[in-house]
């Protein structure tokens, strides 16, 4: 087994779906910091965005898609990891981008209980991402934003702009309330330095076991347990862990190969985070505008949305738009026909 100087240092990086997650990767990807990244994304929504949004053409990229990586890509991160392994030597550390929805227990178990994936890497530090305008509704009805900070041995508390100093005073005392012991660190786009947050050496697998006592079992035993709010809690091949899903949340992916029209678009989207933006939990796309050689980017969480022009479309790059919406009880039918309404014919 490899000494665990020489492993190679894992940081998962997790956090409430639109708390910043891939800002902060970004952030992390565009310093001066020679060093070579792997990084191993999970999005919720069978289409893939994140991936084509992080920044650094030195970094290689593994998607896993459509699927939790607590659960169902579980195994893919365990045949990615493997991957990497066998290319030892070529990474100085890899960075594990979880999706909003991800409980990072059974992630960061991978790393204990995976024979090969333990005698190679060690996992150096769970980076919570916390957005400081949102996380204390989430923390009443979204059970996964609550183990995300239970778990974290950084939180990176960002969007302090969207709040006053004593809601951001609030939100810091119930992120206490639940781990008093990880390290904070109060952001606006996710600014902080590197060490911060990587190479931390921070993971407690002691504190962990006080919170999992099944932590480091390896069983394969299976049941669901639903209760009233429809989360269920299921053990499927994590050991013993509590592991919760939120089984009312989904996501619709759209996709057109023809351009859509701005003057269409724009306006029907706001009008629908504007009436929806309770529901729609998180929207984000790629679009081909008519008559625009850009990429345009936008980006929603709740009624809060952000767009720009990113970059020119490449030569031979597929001019499609691409857009996912994920939420509870989404007007399925209506998105999609306004979605229609809005492509150029
Ligand atoms: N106002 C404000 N917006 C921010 C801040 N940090 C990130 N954002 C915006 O919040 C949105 C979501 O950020 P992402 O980094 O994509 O969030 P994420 O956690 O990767 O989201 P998921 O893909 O849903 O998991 C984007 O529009 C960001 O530009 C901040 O400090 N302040």
């Amino acid at each position: 087994m490899a000494e665990a100087s020489q492993k190679i240092p894992v940081t998962v990086l997790t956090g409430y779906l639109g708390a910043g997650k891939t800002t902060l990767l970004n952030r992390i990807l565009s310093e001066n910091h020679g060093k070579k990244y792997a990084v191993i994304v999970n999005e919720f929504g069978e289409i893939g965005i994140d991936n084509d949004l992080i920044i650094g053409a030195d970094e290689e990229v593994f998607e896993m898609n459509n699927g939790c990586v607590c659960c169902t890509v579980r195994g893919d991160l365990v045949r990615i990891m493997d991957g990497l392994m066998k290319r030892k030597g070529k990474f100085d550390a890899i960075i594990v981008e979880t999706t909003g929805l991800a409980d990072p227990a059974p992630v960061a178990q991978t790393f204990f209980v995976d024979e090969d994936v333990q005698k190679n890497a060690r996992l150096d530090a769970v980076v919570t991402v916390a957005d400081a305008k949102w996380l204390s509704d989430r923390l009443k009805d979204a059970p996964e934003a609550k183990n995300q900070i239970a778990f974290a041995d950084v939180i990176v508390l960002n969007k302090t702009d969207l709040v006053s100093k004593p809601e951001l005073a609030e939100v810091e005392a119930r992120i206490r309330g639940i781990n008093p012991y990880a390290k904070l660190h109060r952001t606006e786009r996710c600014q902080v330095g590197l060490t911060d947050v990587l190479e931390r050496g921070a993971f407690d697998l002691d504190r962990i076991l006080e919170i999992e006592p099944d932590f480091l079992e390896a069983g394969d035993d299976h049941d669901h347990d639903h209760d009233h709010h429809h989360h269920h809690d299921h053990d499927n091949g994590h050991g013993g862990l509590k592991h919760y899903h939120d089984e009312d949340m989904q996501s619709l992916s759209l996709r057109s190969e023809k351009p859509l029209d701005p003057t269409k678009f724009m306006p029907w989207l706001q009008q629908l985070v504007a009436t929806e933006g309770q529901k729609i939990l998180r929207s984000k796309g790629i679009l081909a505008f008519t008559g625009d050689d850009d990429r345009y980017v936008f980006q929603g969480v709740h009624m809060m949305l952000e767009g720009d022009h990113q970059r020119k479309w490449k030569d031979g790059e597929k001019r499609e738009s691409r857009v996912v919406f994920i939420g509870r009880e989404l007007p399925e039918q209506a998105i999609r026909d306004g979605f229609e309404q809005c492509i150029t014919t």
